[in-house]
């Protein structure tokens, strides 16, 4: 992957959506590191005071979604600011909701600053309050990224990262929604990137047991899903398989079952387009 010259500093891009309580802690936190420059928080369609906080914090360049369109779009339009602001320069994604412990992400930044990393991860230790997750989206992450990639992440959901410009643009457009991370990792390797897992001493709020959380849970296991799937060129397969379908269908109407093949071909037809339809509502 090829690399300008060393920066002295990284970008720090906070998506968040309702962080009102913990916004203004997190950026407080980030001043700490000398080696992070501009601030840019997007707001992601928040329902709150969460871009007001961030303002009022001070520091911070503010962008907002005027409605909510996920983590992967916020880091997205984060990333495009970015570029804008200081080109070339170091991306480094921090979640909103770090709070205090945001003030330790300096060895995140370090080894892609000094360029002995193109990606690094934030490896976070044991966190205070019990999860509620089954290990499953984790699991499926972890595994999905090894079948393609060859390389077992640690904690493969894992949102803290700092990425070299060229990375970073390497893995663009994102991965939609909750398969961001997933995708980053992905796309990072196959285009030569070295990734780094980093241990840190980070803090966030856990995904609890209620059935909100199962839902937020059911909602990356399918992002993370598609992330996956999207980069396996299973897809692909599925259209081949509809076509070959299609065309045994009208092969079949030539030999006079008229009716079914006329029923197997338009429903074939119509799955292959709702695919189609699918794939091109990822792009953004
Ligand atoms: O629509 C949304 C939802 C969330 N966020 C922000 O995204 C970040 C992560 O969201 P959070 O609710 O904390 O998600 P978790 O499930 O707790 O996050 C874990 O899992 C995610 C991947 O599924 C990673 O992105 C996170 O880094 C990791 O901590 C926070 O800053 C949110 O404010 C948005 O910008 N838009
Ligand atoms: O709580 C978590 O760690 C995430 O929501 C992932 O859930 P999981 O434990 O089911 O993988």
């Amino acid at each position: 992957m090829p690399s300008s010259p060393r920066p002295l500093e990284v970008v720090a891009v906070i998506p968040a959506k309702d962080e009102e309580a913990r916004i203004g802690i997190t950026i407080a936190a980030l001043e700490q590191i000398g080696s992070v420059g501009p601030v840019i928080v997007v707001d992601d369609g928040s329902t709150d005071q969460t871009a007001a906080v961030a303002e009022w914090t001070g520091g911070v360049e503010v962008v907002r979604h005027n409605r909510n369109r996920g983590k992967a779009a916020a880091m997205t339009t984060g990333a495009a600011r970015a570029a804008e602001l200081a080109p070339g320069v170091p991306v480094l994604f921090v979640d909103a909701d770090l709070e205090s412990s945001a003030g330790n992400l300096g060895p995140v930044v370090e080894p892609v600053l000094i360029g002995e990393a193109d990606m690094t991860i934030a490896v976070l230790p044991p966190q205070r309050g019990p999860g509620g997750g089954f290990g499953i989206v984790v699991r499926t992450a972890r595994d999905g990224i090894r079948r393609l990639t060859g390389w077992t992440p640690t904690q493969p959901l894992s949102g803290q990262r700092c990425l070299s410009r060229e990375a970073l643009d390497a893995a663009l457009p994102l991965a939609s929604g909750w398969g961001v991370e997933v995708g980053l990792t992905v796309d990072v390797l196959r285009a030569g990137g070295r990734v780094l897992e980093v241990p840190c001493e980070l803090h966030h709020r856990v995904t609890g047991r209620d059935l909100r959380s199962q839902a937020h849970r059911a909602r990356q296991l399918a992002d993370v899903t598609r992330a996956l799937v999207d980069r396996s060129g299973a897809k692909e397969k599925v259209f081949a398989r509809a076509g070959m379908a299609m065309r045994g269908a009208r092969g079949l109407a030539g030999r006079g079952a008229r009716g079914a093949a006329r029923r197997v071909t338009t429903a074939v037809s119509s799955a292959s387009r709702r695919l189609s339809r699918e794939g091109e509502d990822q792009r953004p």
